[in-house]
């Protein structure tokens, strides 16, 4: 950079509505600072809009006044500017690589404009797409321009602050200001402080430096004394003095390196997630929100749309609702089909579905959807799933049901699609009303109706043969491990009043939604182990749970709730009471096309690696987080060492709904992993083809006996053509064959 000069950016909107910007690198020349640029501009009457970081921005009317003040015929066309160059230039300045076009202006000073499109481009990412700063979740935008709506009439770019901004975007001049009126407490480490001394000294001695200061009138016999007091000045704030200049000189010098993570960057790029819908975009959607507490008939409400449309999709939390919706809906004459991870049941004639919210697709075209448990969209690990059926789910109209926590939200969400929103607010049937007494400890306190919440596999059946051999009661269980075929049919036996099952041991798998028999909530504990170490159940949580007592149509209308110990009534008390909390942000997790750009940029990495890379450098906007997914990579590190599975296998196998605390169900997926592609080796072949043997003798011995004899001749009979497809792709690939075969049996002559 030549001497004297400051560089700084022009940013200049273009016209509204527009996204195109004309951008300019300005470099003043004869200015001592940019405070003196800001005043000759002020001098010219031309309006300095504002300062973002460390550049200048100016309104589209500035634009306009410094392009006739050049002859320009179009303000917002960098080469315009440049052909100027012919009429009004004086000279040529040759700063290193960078050709500078200077055009003298007023009196004796003169301004540069250089054409720098690398710079510009590395910049733009950075000041358009606001100022990053790195958290748990990725990188959020902090600070946002939004040019179009928030240009105000007299063409003002406002900048919205969001937050803090970061150091590299400003103005040294300013950062001088405040780092004078700042108190410092960084203490620097005693190398640290040499090194500045020694960068002092060179400084102190420069005669070209004392030269240079007489300018200023900083006479040489002072010159010492300020260069002392200043090194003092700066060795407290060193870090956010030097950082402007850092930037400025790593733009100049590594404009590849920042180029290469610039797009590594724009591949993880999930702001905006309302854009990767643009069919649902294309859409004027009826959003329907049903805001209310538990037993409130929200999902009642948007269940009888559902049922009345001609093509409806109802999505739930759970794979139990999904079954109790399903049941209902075709027992009232609807047919529904239902569809979970692990289920298909395609109900002929049906145009209606009851899924689970993560196999929503976007494909479909429905007249109703109906999205139950909408507060879930800020649930850290399934977020994800209900935020992309709102944003995505291609329905004319979209029943959202869910507590008030959500509302501020979707209403946001609704701005950005364009969707309309209805809000109807419901209150609880009955009050659900807290037994103070508790069960005081003794089990033997049981009802009948009762419904007793334990957060662990081992507590539910140490409750259940408690209460069984103490009481006359017999009891149903319900827990998240179960199959949910098991689960539902332990709820019906539990909600037929014509056995002896009239108690319900649970766990929190119960919590959403569903609509059982209970008359009285009984919590063991309001503490859960969450991997690491047990902790307070969340409000929401107890609040969902003791909201399944009492339900409107059931046996017992008003619901009772209390614990177990008298100690842990409080804290029920307590989460009941709780308002509602306003949620800020919604899950995020991309899709593998998203994963899939994104390992383009960064090669031969594992995919847990690539997961961790993700993570570490996605870009979301402010109301969205990147949703947990420890246990995605866990699974990711486990297949690591399966060779040949592509990296689209790799996504969904992380995805298959194992628990990760289970090493049975951990060791059967990455079996599953390895055969899972053609045999490898042959072994593999040699297992395929005795497992096929087996199948086919199965086959054959159920042809020659009776029929009956062996009743899983028609699973078997798939299995075994499953398996000659697998053994005609190994053989395919079987080049390792007949090198092995080659090693080992040299003899043979192959
Ligand atoms: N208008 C109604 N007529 C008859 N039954 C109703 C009506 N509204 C709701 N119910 C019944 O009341 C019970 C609770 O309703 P619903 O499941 O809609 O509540 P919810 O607000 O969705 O609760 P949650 O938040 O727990 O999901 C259900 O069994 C439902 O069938
Ligand atoms: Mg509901």
């Amino acid at each position: 950079m030549a001497r004297g000069q400051l560089a700084f950016l022009l940013r200049m909107c273009a016209s509204k509505n527009s996204i195109s910007r004309a951008k300019f690198l300005v470099r003043t020349q004869n200015f001592v600072s940019l405070r003196e640029f800001d005043n000759w501009v002020l001098g010219n009457k031309y309006c300095c809009a504002s300062s973002y970081g460390g550049y200048r921005q100016f309104s589209t009317k500035f634009v306009d006044l410094f392009a006739s003040e050049f002859g320009s015929k179009n303000p917002r066309d960098v080469g315009t500017y440049k052909s100027v160059d012919e009429r009004t230039s004086s000279s040529s300045i040759q700063d290193g690589d960078e050709k500078s076009n200077e055009y003298s202006c007023s009196s004796n000073s003169s301004v540069t404009v250089v054409e720098s499109v690398e710079f510009e481009d590395v910049l733009e990412n950075r000041v358009e797409g606001g100022i990053c700063e790195v958290n748990e979740g990725g990188i959020t935008d902090l600070t946002r321009v939004t040019v179009g709506e928030e240009n105000n009439s007299e063409g003002v770019l406002l900048k919205e602050k969001v937050g803090k901004v970061n150091v590299a975007f400003r103005d040294p001049i300013e950062l001088y200001q405040e780092l004078c009126n700042a108190q410092n407490k960084d203490k620097l480490k005693r190398s640290d402080w040499q090194t500045i001394q020694d960068v002092f000294f060179c400084f102190g001695k420069s005669g070209w430096a004392a030269n240079q200061a007489l300018a200023v009138y900083i006479g040489m016999s002072f010159f010492p004394t300020a260069v002392s007091k200043f090194c003092d000045f700066f060795s407290k704030r060193s870090v956010k003095f030097l950082f402007p200049i850092f930037v400025e000189y790593c733009i100049e010098e590594f404009p590849g390196e920042i180029r290469r993570f610039k797009s590594m960057i724009e591949s993880a790029d999930l702001t905006k997630p309302h854009t990767w819908f643009p069919f649902a975009r294309a859409m004027k959607r009826k959003i329907i929100y049903h805001c209310g507490p538990t037993n409130s008939g929200k999902t009642y409400n948007a269940l009888q749309r559902f049922m009345e449309a001609k093509k409806g999709i109802y999505c739930s939390p759970l794979r139990l609702l999904a079954m109790e919706v399903f049941d209902k809906v075709n027992a009232l004459g609807v047919y529904c089909s239902l569809l979970t991870g692990q289920e298909k049941k395609k109900v002929p004639f049906s145009n209606h579905v009851a899924c689970t919210v993560e196999m929503v697709s976007s494909d479909e075209l429905y007249d109703v959807a109906v999205i139950d448990e909408i507060q879930m969209m800020a649930d850290p690990y399934r977020g994800y799933a209900w935020t992309r059926a709102l944003l995505g789910l291609k329905a004319d109209e979209i029943h959202l049901c869910g507590d008030p926590s959500v509302l501020n939200i979707v209403r946001m969400i609704c701005l950005e699609t364009g969707d309309e929103l209805y809000e109807q607010h419901y209150d609880r049937f009955k009050p659900l009303v807290v037994e103070a007494k508790t069960l005081l400890g003794d089990l033997r306190n049981v009802l009948s109706g009762d419904c007793i919440v334990a957060f662990s596999r081992r507590e539910i059946f140490e409750f259940k043969m408690a209460i069984e051999k103490y009481t006359k009661h017999r009891c149903c269980v319900i827990y998240g491990a179960l199959p949910p075929e098991t689960r539902r049919q332990q709820a019906s036996l539990f909600n037929d009043q014509d056995n002896e099952f009239d108690v319900l041991v649970a766990s929190d798998a119960v919590g959403m939604g569903l609509n059982l028999n209970i008359k009285r909530v009984v919590f063991n504990t309001l503490s859960k182990y969450n991997g690491d170490k047990n902790v307070p159940v969340p409000a929401s949580q107890v609040k969902q749970i003791a909201g399944r007592a009492g339900r409107r149509g059931s046996r017992y209308p008003e619901g009772l709730t209390t614990t177990l110990q008298l100690e842990d009534l409080d804290y029920l008390i307590e989460c009941l009471k709780q308002p509602f909390d306003e949620v800020k942000k919604m899950g995020l997790f991309p899709f593998f096309e998203q994963v899939e750009l994104f390992a383009g940029k960064l090669p031969n990495v594992s995919f847990s690696r690539l997961l961790e890379k993700f993570s570490e450098n996605c870009r979301l906007d402010g109301s969205y987080f990147l949703c947990k997914h420890d246990h995605i990579k866990k699974i990711a590190n486990m297949l690591e060492k399966i060779q040949g599975l592509s990296l689209e296998d790799r996504f969904y196998f992380c995805f298959a709904p194992v628990n990760i605390r289970d090493p049975k169900a951990m060791h059967h997926l990455l079996r599953f992993a390895s055969v899972y592609r053609s045999a490898k080796n042959d072994e593999e072949l040699l297992d395929l083809e005795s497992k096929h043997q087996v199948l086919s003798a199965y086959l054959w011995l159920s042809n020659q006996f009776k029929e009956g004899s062996f009743p899983y001749a028609k699973k078997v009979e798939a299995m075994a053509t499953d398996i000659a497809e697998l053994l005609g792709q190994s053989l395919v690939k079987a080049c390792w064959k007949l090198i092995e075969l080659l090693l080992i049996e040299p003899c043979m002559g192959f």
